[in-house]
């Protein structure tokens, strides 16, 4: 699929663009602090109903400015697909084909995107939380319903958090209540968990073989759930449930005491091992660089895979980055078949070829003219 055409009111420092872009490499040039992540952002934003750089929405809104909106026009293999996404203090409401989708987790899935930017080297190097949000956006892309159990669970979990601080501070005493809390969210979790796991194992199909290329041969790469609690890959959902009871049973005091839940999707983690080592520990900076490149081009093919079409890629002040072993690489792998934004204040580091068959364009404070 690509985006053929994006118009922005009032995105961050743009009041009004109108672009039009090609199915191939688009590069989009700038000076620093010049609106060109926001062109990038906001295709993101179109796709996902939310920002990679930002959970606050109000900061996509250019200042003074009550609302923005967000229009394309994606090509899909069965035809074109307008897409509409506004923005404003009280919410967002989205359009997909000019009909409005009571729900985002309906909106979200129908634009396919992949995003690379600096910040994904903290998808190694970060926190959980980074690498759990990485997941479940990514699951979320290509399965509605994921999404859906995603905010159950995120719902169930805030109700037993509470009743569990109501327990420490024994304004509660109910003890049957908090059974009833666990029951629902050990059924939350088990969903959860089961997806992640699949998920994982699909994306380490893609990208062992990927990291293996990039790295000439030198590196093997493995992506491991790790679970918080002991449930594991494989096991289904009514034996996944019976660890969770068990466990959630062994540590109720604990809970009560803490006035917290301790275990579940909302702690679980993943790991990526490059030849047998955990890389966020051990890694060098390249070999890192490498896996973060690895998952994100293994996400190109899964979506493919699973929806039948490659997403759009962004790529974000990344491509200058890479040497010119790895730039290559990523270049002969989306050669032809996916469409890609790659946004740079100098051309000097970006392969020649790839250059002069690209459509190229200029960003200059929040305005945007096609140079090639
Ligand atoms: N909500 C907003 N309203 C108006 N302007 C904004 C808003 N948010 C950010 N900006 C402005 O957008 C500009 C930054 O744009 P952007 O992040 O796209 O830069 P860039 O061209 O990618 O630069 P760099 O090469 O440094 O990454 C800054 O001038 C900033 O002040």
């Amino acid at each position: 699929m690509y985006i053929e055409e994006l118009l922005l009111k009032n995105y961050r420092n743009y009041g009004q663009l109108e672009a039009h872009f090609e199915n191939k490499v688009n590069v989009i040039l700038g000076e620093n602090a010049q609106g060109k992540t926001n062109v990038m952002e906001s295709i993101f934003v179109l796709a996902m109903a939310k920002s990679h750089r930002t959970s606050n929405d109000k900061e996509l809104i250019r200042w003074d400015d009550d609302y923005a909106k967000i229009e394309g026009r994606v090509i899909k293999s069965r035809g074109p697909l307008p897409m509409q996404l506004v923005i404003s203090k009280k919410g967002k409401r989205a359009k997909c084909n000019h009909i409005e989708q009571r729900r985002l987790s309906q909106y979200v899935g129908n634009m396919n995107v992949v995003m690379f930017a600096p910040e994904d080297l903290h998808l190694v190097k970060g926190s959980p939380q980074v690498r759990r949000r990485f997941i479940d956006m990514e699951i979320g892309q290509v399965s509605p319903v994921y999404l859906h159990d995603i905010s159950q669970y995120q719902k169930i979990l805030q109700q037993r958090n509470h009743y569990l601080k109501q327990l420490q501070v024994r304004k509660q005493t109910d003890m049957a209540m908090l059974d009833i809390l666990t029951e629902q969210f050990i059924g939350a979790s088990a969903k959860i968990a089961a997806k992640r796991f699949e998920f994982l194992r699909l994306l380490q199909q893609w990208a062992e073989p990927i990291h293996n290329g990039i790295s000439r041969g030198l590196e093997t790469l493995e992506i491991r759930y790790r679970p918080s609690a002991d449930v594991s890959e494989g096991q289904d959902l009514s034996k996944m449930i019976k660890v969770y009871e068990e466990k959630f049973d062994k540590i109720k005091n604990r809970e009560i005491e803490r006035g917290t839940t301790m275990f579940g999707p909302h702690r679980d983690d993943l790991v990526f091992f490059v030849n047998g080592r955990d890389v966020q520990t051990y890694g060098s900076q390249g070999q890192q660089r490498t896996t973060a490149l690895s998952v994100k081009l293994a996400e190109l093919e899964l979506i493919n895979k699973e929806i039948g079409e490659y997403p759009i890629l962004l790529l974000d002040d990344v491509l200058s980055e890479l040497d010119d072993y790895r730039q290559s690489h990523l270049l002969n792998t989306i050669q032809g078949k996916v469409q890609t934004f790659v946004t740079t204040t100098s051309v000097d580091g970006i392969d020649h070829q790839t250059l002069k068959e690209a459509a190229a364009y200029r960003v200059e404070t929040g305005t945007m003219e096609r140079i090639q």
